[in-house]
C-alpha cells in the first residue's frame, strides 16, 4: 500500500511506513520526538560532550527564548483550498531543495559519534538535504566531500586572522565541490559557557575539531610546527589564528576577492547589518544567534527574522536558524519570510543515538512533518504561505516553560 499509491505524499508515506511496521511488531528504531531523542543522547554521551552539544551561553536565556519565540506564534490554518498535491520544494541560490531545509554547520562531531561528519554527510546526501560543513569539523573538507558524491554541500568559514589561511580554506572548499560559503560572524570570541567551564571541557584543546587546520599547508607553514609531533604548540597557533575580533565590514571585500563562490553571512540579527551585508555583495544572510551559544541575552532568532526580511527584500536570500525542532517551526519561520531553515542540534542528537541511520530518521521525520503541516495549514506550496498565517499570543502560559 505504501509504495504502490503514487498520490501519497512523502509525509503520508512516512506515516504509513511507521504504522505498517507496527503491524509486524516493529517500533521505530529511534525516538520520534526530538525532546525524547535529546534525552536518549544524554544517556549515550559523556556528560561533557552532551553539555557541549545541548548547552548555551550564560544563563541560556537566549537559547530558551529561541524556543519561546516559536511557542508565542500560532498558525491560523485556512480551509477548503485543495491541498491534495503538495510541493514542499524551494529554491535557494539556484538550488532546488525537496524541503526548505539544510543542515546547520556544527563542529567537532567526533565527540558525538565515531563516524562524526561522515555519517551526517551520507545521511544528508541520501535525503538530498544540503550539508553545511563547519571549519571546525573533525573530518576534513576533502573527506566529507568524498562521502557525499555529487550531493549538494556548502562550506562554513570561521574567518581566521590570516588572510592566507582563509584563502587556502576557500580554495580547498571550491576544489572539493562546495557551492557556497557561509561566513560565521558571531564567534570572534568564545562566549562564557557555564556547562563547559564546569566540566573544564573545550574539545579543541583535546585535539578535536582541528582537522581542517592541521591538514592545511598554509596553517602548517604559518605555525612552523608539525601538529602530530608538537600538538601543544599547534594548538597555541590554532587558538591565535582561529578568529580576529578586530575585523570590520571593510575587510569583507578582501574575502569576496578570495573566492568565486557566493558568500552568505551567518549571525546577522540587526536589519542594518543585513542591509550592509547585501550592499557589500553577500548573496544571503543567516538570521541566527548561534543557537544561544554566543551572546546570552541576545534577541530570539525568530523575533529578529521579520526585520531582516524587510531590510533585505528580494535582493538576497534570508536563511534562518535557532530552535527548529519540528514541522510547525519550519512553517512559522517560512511564514515570516525565511527562504529556508537550518536544522541544528536535532540532527546531532540523531547522530549521537544512531549514527547515519539516526540522522536519516531525524531528516525523514522532519520532512514528513513539514509536508503534513504545510497541507494542514491550507497551503499546497510555500509560495502560498505568508505572515497572515500567523498570530502572536503573548498571553500563552506555556511560553514561560523552558
Ligand atoms: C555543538 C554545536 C557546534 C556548533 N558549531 C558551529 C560551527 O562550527 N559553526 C557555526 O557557524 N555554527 C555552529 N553552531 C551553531 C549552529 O550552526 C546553529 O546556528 C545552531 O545550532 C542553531 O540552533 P539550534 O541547534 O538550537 O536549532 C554550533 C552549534 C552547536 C550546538
Ligand atoms: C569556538 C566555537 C566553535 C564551535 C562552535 O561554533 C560552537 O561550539 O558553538
Amino acid at each position: 500500500m505504501t509504495e504502490s499509491n503514487p498520490l501519497l505524499s512523502p509525509g503520508i508515506k512516512r506515516q504509513f511506513q511507521i504504522y505498517e511496521a507496527g503491524l509486524q511488531g516493529r517500533a521505530p528504531a529511534h525516538p520520534i520526538s526530538v525532546d525524547e531523542l535529546a534525552r536518549r543522547a544524554e544517556e549515550v554521551l559523556a556528560p561533557e560532550a552532551f553539555g557541549y552539544l545541548a548547552g548555551g551561553a550564560g544563563a541560556e536565556e537566549t537559547m530558551r527564548s529561541n524556543r519561546e519565540a516559536f511557542r508565542r506564534r500560532r498558525i491560523v490554518p485556512r480551509m477548503l483550498r485543495d491541498v491534495s498535491r503538495r510541493d514542499t520544494g524551494v529554491e535557494v541560490l539556484g538550488m532546488r531543495l525537496p524541503a526548505p531545509l539544510m543542515l546547520a554547520p556544527i563542529g567537532v562531531q567526533s565527540i558525538l559519534h565515531e563516524q562524526a561528519e561522515l555519517a551526517v554527510a551520507r545521511a544528508a546526501a541520501a535525503l538530498g538535504v544540503p550539508m553545511i560543513l563547519s571549519t571546525a569539523s573533525s573530518r576534513t573538507i576533502e573527506e566529507v566531500a568524498a562521502a557525499m558524491g555529487d550531493a549538494p554541500r556548502w562550506f562554513q568559514l570561521y574567518w581566521p586572522r590570516s588572510d592566507e589561511l582563509a584563502a587556502s580554506f576557500l580554495r580547498r572548499a571550491e576544489a572539493a565541490g562546495y557551492r557556497a560559503v557561509v561566513v560565521t560572524l558571531d564567534t570572534y570570541l568564545l562566549s562564557w559557557r557555564e556547562r563547559d567551564l564546569q566540566h573544564a571541557y573545550l574539545p579543541f584543546l583535546r585535539g578535536e575539531g582541528v582537522a581542517n587546520y592541521y591538514s592545511d599547508p598554509v596553517f602548517r607553514a604559518e605555525a612552523g610546527v608539525d601538529p602530530v609531533r608538537e600538538p601543544g604548540r599547534a594548538f597555541e597557533h590554532f587558538a591565535h589564528v582561529f578568529s580576529d575580533p578586530s575585523r570590520t565590514w571593510a575587510d569583507l571585500a578582501r574575502l569576496r576577492e578570495a573566492t568565486r563562490l557566493p558568500i552568505l553571512l551567518k549571525g546577522v540579527l540587526h536589519p542594518d547589518d543585513a542591509r550592509r551585508a547585501v550592499d557589500q555583495g553577500a548573496a544571503g544572510v543567516v538570521v541566527s544567534n548561534h543557537g544561544g551559544r554566543q551572546l546570552d541575552g541576545a534577541v530570539a532568532a525568530l523575533d529578529a527574522l521579520p526585520g531582516v526580511v524587510d531590510a533585505v527584500g528580494d535582493r538576497a536570500a534570508v536563511l534562518f536558524d535557532g530552535g527548529i525542532r519540528r514541522g510547525a517551526d519550519v512553517l512559522k519561520a517560512m511564514a515570516l519570510g525565511a527562504r529556508c531553515v537550518l536544522l541544528g542540534r536535532p540532527y546531532c542528537y540523531g547522530l549521537a543515538v544512531g549514527g547515519e541511520q539516526g540522522v536519516r530518521d531525524v531528516l525523514a521525520n522532519l520532512e514528513a512533518d513539514i509536508d503534513l503541516t504545510l497541507g494542514l495549514s491550507g497551503c499546497a506550496s510555500f509560495a502560498e504561505l505568508g505572515r497572515g498565517h500567523l498570530v502572536e499570543s503573548r498571553s500563552d502560559p506555556s511560553a514561560t516553560v523552558p
